[in-house]
């Protein structure tokens, strides 16, 4: 094990592997979209900040500095603090931008960002449509956009260019997410994927983050994570639905076994690969795949690894029901609409009697599968498979 978990140390060390920390798409734009919580008469503006997140092509420097300094004349005002230093490259080139505004006022900054908005989410083809309940608190990172809108929340995960691996950010991040929504005045709870990904699992450059601990304390870490993150799922009260968008791996797989409904797009495929990477499976499919498809289908699956396209999911059951790609978008959430306009309580009482016999069952079936990932993960089966996906020897 030693020899493994050295060797990734070693990986890490030359440069081989990219960075455990998050990467963020347009750093430049932090500042602003780290901003305070707006008023509900500030919509369309908040609104446009969270577009700004899902635009799927960087805008490029200058518009982002336009798009910062009509940000902070809209909610600061004219720009009176200190001119940073000539050296200090990045924040004097954002303090001409917000300075060169003058005494704009507020009102005509918020109305010039948002139209700056609008005309880049046009170009950019986001098929996205945000509107942020006006009160709700962003999770602290880019790569997790949560909305409210038409009595539905939607947790949207947004690392298209990693196909929508979860860094440990964003398991934190959903945690939040579902706790907000299971006390907000939405109805329905949907969690979906922003490009060609619905999520490729757990990101495997997470295991390169070495506490001082050791790899021991890694595994024992995420382990007590991943427990956490499941059990939020085992405990949602509210009808949970998954919009699966394309590709699915790993955890994004197995958690489905806990949501109330599945929709796919026929171009989505659900892959557990979990011997191919020394590991074990997780989310309660040991327990719930076996249930929905019987132990044979779900050995396939889960201990061989085999990928189902979305309509053998579907008639395996894992998968309520597939829809065209070109009309995928357009038909699920029309469908959702219609449901989110039930009425809330009698949908969240339903989904209690269906699921609440199985749950002191699913906690402590969560807590068996995270006990023994902790140990897969310091396995020279899996350190072996994620130095491999690293060193950009192997994918699945
Ligand atoms: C604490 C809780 C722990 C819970 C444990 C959960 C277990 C799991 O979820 S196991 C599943 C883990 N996932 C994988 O093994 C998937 C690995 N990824 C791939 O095999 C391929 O990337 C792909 C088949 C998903 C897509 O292949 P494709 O050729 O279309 O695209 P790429 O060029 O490979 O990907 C683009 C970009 O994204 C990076 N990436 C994709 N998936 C992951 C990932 N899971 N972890 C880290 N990075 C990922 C990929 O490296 C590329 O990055 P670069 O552009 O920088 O090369």
């Amino acid at each position: 094990m030693a020899g493994v978990a050295g060797r990734l140390a070693r990986l890490w060390c030359s440069g081989a592997l990219s960075s455990p920390l998050q990467v963020t798409r347009f750093p430049a734009l932090q500042l602003h979209l780290c901003g305070p919580a707006m008023r509900a008469s500030q919509e369309d503006f908040e609104n446009a900040t969270n577009q700004v997140k899902l635009l799927k092509k960087d805008p490029g420097n200058e518009v982002k500095l336009k798009l910062y300094a009509l940000y902070k004349q809209a909610t600061e005002g004219p720009c009176n603090v200190p001119k940073p230093g000539v050296l200090d490259f990045i924040n004097k080139a954002k303090w001409d931008a917000w300075n060169a505004l003058g005494s704009l006022p507020k009102e005509t900054a918020r109305h010039n960002y948002v139209d700056l908005v609008s005309s880049l989410s046009a170009s950019s083809e986001s098929s996205i449509q945000v509107t942020p309940a006006a009160d709700r608190k962003q999770p602290g990172s880019d790569a997790l956009v949560v909305t409210s809108q038409d009595g539905i929340t939607t947790i949207t995960l947004n690392r298209p260019d990693k196909k929508n691996a979860l860094t440990t950010q964003m398991y934190h991040d959903i945690m939040l997410a579902l706790e907000a929504a299971s006390k907000d005045d939405s109805a329905i709870t949907v969690l979906t994927g922003n490009g060609d990904y619905y999520c490729s699992g757990n990101d495997l450059t997470n295991f390169t983050d070495i506490p001082p601990g050791g790899v021991e304390e890694k595994a024992r870490s995420g382990a007590v994570l991943l427990r956490d993150f499941v059990d939020r799922f085992i405990d949602f009260p509210k009808p949970l639905v998954a919009v699966v968008n394309g590709p699915a791996v790993g955890i994004s797989v197995t958690i489905l076994g806990l949501f109330d409904i599945v929709y796919a797009t026929d171009r989505a495929t659900f892959h557990t690969p979990f011997s191919h990477l020394g590991q074990s499976p997780e989310g309660c499919s040991s327990y719930t795949f076996p249930k929905i498809m019987g132990p044979s289908k779900a050995t396939e699956m889960l201990v061989f690894g085999k990928k189902l396209t979305a309509r053998e999911a579907c008639t395996q059951g894992l998968v309520t029901e597939v829809f065209p790609d070109s009309t995928f978008q357009k038909e699920v959430w029309v469908r959702l609409k219609a449901y989110s306009k039930l009425p809330p309580n009698a949908m969240r009482i339903s989904k209690q009697v269906i699921r609440n016999t199985e749950k002191e069952k699913l906690h402590a079936i969560n807590a068996e599968e995270s006990n023994i990932l902790r140990e897969r993960w310091l396995s020279d089966e899996c350190m072996n498979a994620v130095v491999s996906f690293l060193s950009k020897k192997a994918k699945l």
